[in-house]
């Protein structure tokens, strides 16, 4: 993907399996929301191969827009509607489109509950909290019973409550309606309990992709591992832990306490891939 003579998409390359969740991370600027809007077929790509649910999204039309669902960044509007009568107007574009396996809309009352917004389905939604906005937000997104649902940075402005409630939905959508998800965070944690697969994307391209245990694992010589001796603090980094922490004992026995092994968090392992993808970019 090229915006005029500046690429800013090269080598990106997956595929996603139904009912899976599958989390972009990168830093600002690093094309996550480049790629998510031409999947959406939002942005027409310069070059190269792309289909969602079958269909080439350059070209997607009503039928195929029906069965995708989409939670933008953000989104300010509507804002003298009332929670349920827009979540039932928008509902009924998506009537013509039901099917025996799959009844369009998301009956309002119940999709209402599912997102958390029971108590506000008479509200005007310019008198909803930011965090009760975004609920707002994954509810239009989903209210077609997508197949294929993208979600941009979706628990911004999220309390931690709301933030457990919501990582509860996602895992409804794919286990219950087999929904397969794509969705960008800056939340590691987040990205940590959500995703089956991780792509970490850096200038344009995707640097490392599997699950946060997988991508640790990658990145080699990353356990910490502490203890105390003669009440003093030490902190080794060690590639193969279990050998070392037997070598500990063996040499000290008795004296090491406090011992704390830590495999590197999705943090650090984030934080030295994207550092590596900028530093060979230079
Ligand atoms: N409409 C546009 N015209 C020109 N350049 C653009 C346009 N939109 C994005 N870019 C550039 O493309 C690159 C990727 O931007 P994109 O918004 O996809 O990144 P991102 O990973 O989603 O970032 P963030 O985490 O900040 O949302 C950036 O260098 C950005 O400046």
């Amino acid at each position: 993907m090229s915006y005029g003579p500046k690429e800013v998409l090269a080598g990106i390359d997956f595929t996603a399996s139904r009912g899976e969740v599958l989390v972009l991370l990168g830093p600002n600027g690093a094309g996550k929301s480049t790629t998510i809007e031409i999947l959406e077929g939002f942005r027409h790509r310069s070059a190269g191969h792309v289909r969602v649910l079958g269909v080439d999204p350059a070209s997607g039309d009503e039928r195929w827009r029906a069965r995708i669902g989409v939670v933008l960044q953000s989104w300010r509007d509507h804002s003298k509607w009332h929670v349920r009568e827009l979540l039932h107007h928008l509902g009924g574009y998506y009537a013509a489109y039901s099917t025996a396996e799959r009844r369009r809309p998301w009956p309002v009352d119940q999709l209402l509950e599912v997102v958390g917004l029971a108590g506000q389905a008479g509200t005007r939604i310019v008198r909803l909290s930011g965090g009760q906005r975004r609920r707002l937000d994954v509810a239009i997104g989903i209210v077609g019973r997508p197949e294929m649902l993208f979600l941009d940075e979706p628990t911004v402005g999220f309390d931690p409550e709301a933030r457990r409630e919501f990582h509860d939905l996602v895992h409804r959508l794919t286990d219950v309606e087999e929904t397969t998800v794509l969705l960008t965070t800056h939340d590691l944690d987040e990205a940590e309990k959500l995703a089956d697969r991780i792509l970490i994307l850096a200038g344009g391209r995707i640097v490392a992709g599997g699950s946060a245990d997988e991508l640790a694992r990658e990145v080699a010589g990353e356990t910490e591992v502490r203890w105390t001796q003669d009440g003093r603090r030490f902190v080794h980094s060690a590639t193969d832990a279990t050998s070392f922490v037997r070598g500990l004992f063996q040499q000290h026995g008795e004296a090491i306490g406090g011992l704390e092994v830590r495999p590197s968090s999705l943090e650090e392992t984030y934080m030295k891939l994207v550092r590596e993808a900028e530093g060979s970019a230079r």
